[in-house]
């Protein structure tokens, strides 16, 4: 199985990465990168393969699309003559619907859109596929298998996939705002900026494994939560300053925008 990554930057470099962590040898990825720096970058340290896009594509079972979402439609234009039958494209663009790209492609060809994320690059990534119109089901089953190995997958209706982008796509950044200003609390408590780092970051990781485990969150958090203790004051705080009401806002505003970039 020979896997052509077309746009290695954040998202795609991550997917290649978690896909050679989990075993994919290196002489099966060939990587297209239109940043010279970026694809020697990526030959030294993983020992992949760069080349031109429609040499790239011609031996490719699998080509993974990982372009800002305005390059899509154009660079399946400029790899579509080189296309074998039977290859599934698997795009990683917010905002770019199967029915955008399959006119670009020739028949024989299956579209397969995913909405994956950065925690990909260690493995821990959260993909969401969906089958376009002409993709066939071993394609989406291709798809899926492909992101499984730098993370979990669900499958989902395309429908949904702006909603998926709005929750996980763009969910660690989420997270990562949130780790930046709750070690910057603690500094203000007076802790070391390492000390605060150490404290959130495990906090964050430990709470995520227990939440793994499958019992409900309101559960876990009235765990912690002694009858008018400190943590009651901090989730009084978080209330009144509006924290689901953000959640829902900064969510909502995601999905409009993943729709709007289609
Ligand atoms: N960054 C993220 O967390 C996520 C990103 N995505 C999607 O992934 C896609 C890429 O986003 P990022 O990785 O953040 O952007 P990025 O800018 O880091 O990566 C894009 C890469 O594509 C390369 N490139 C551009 N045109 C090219 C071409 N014609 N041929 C070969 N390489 C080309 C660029 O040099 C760059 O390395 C976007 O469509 C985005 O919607 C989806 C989920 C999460
Ligand atoms: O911000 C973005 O548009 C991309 C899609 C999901 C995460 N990053």
């Amino acid at each position: 199985m020979t896997i052509a990554i077309i746009g290695a930057g954040n998202m795609g470099g991550a997917v290649l990465a978690g896909l050679l962590e989990a075993g994919h040898a290196p002489e099966s990825v060939i990587v297209v990168e239109a940043r010279e720096e970026q694809a020697a970058a990526l030959r030294e340290k993983h020992g992949v393969r760069t080349l031109p896009a429609p040499e790239a594509v011609a031996e490719a079972d699998i080509v993974v699309l990982g372009v800002k979402p305005y390059g899509v439609v154009p660079v399946l234009e400029s790899i579509a003559s080189s296309l074998r039958q039977g290859t599934t494209v698997v795009s990683l663009a917010a905002g770019v619907p199967t029915s955008a790209m399959e006119p670009a492609v020739p028949d024989g060809v299956s579209v397969v859109r995913v909405m994956p994320n950065t925690p990909a690059l260690v493995g821990e990534g959260m993909s969401a596929v969906a089958g376009g119109a002409k993709a066939t089901p071993d394609a989406v089953a291709a798809a899926a298998d492909l992101m499984g190995a730098v993370g979990k997958v669900v499958t989902v209706p395309e429908s949904q996939i702006d909603a998926v982008t709005a929750i996980s796509g763009s969910g660690p950044a989420y997270v990562f705002m949130i780790a930046e200003a709750w070690i910057e609390a603690g500094v203000h408590l007076g802790l070391t900026r390492d000390d605060a780092t150490t404290l959130v970051i495990q906090t964050l990781a430990g709470s995520a494994e227990l939440l793994k485990s499958g019992t409900h969150p309101a559960i876990l958090r009235e765990q912690v939560t002694s009858p008018g203790g400190t943590t009651a004051a901090a989730l009084g705080a978080l209330e009144q300053n509006g924290l689901r009401a953000s959640f829902l806002e900064a969510t909502r505003a995601a999905y409009v925008r993943s729709k709007e970039l289609s």
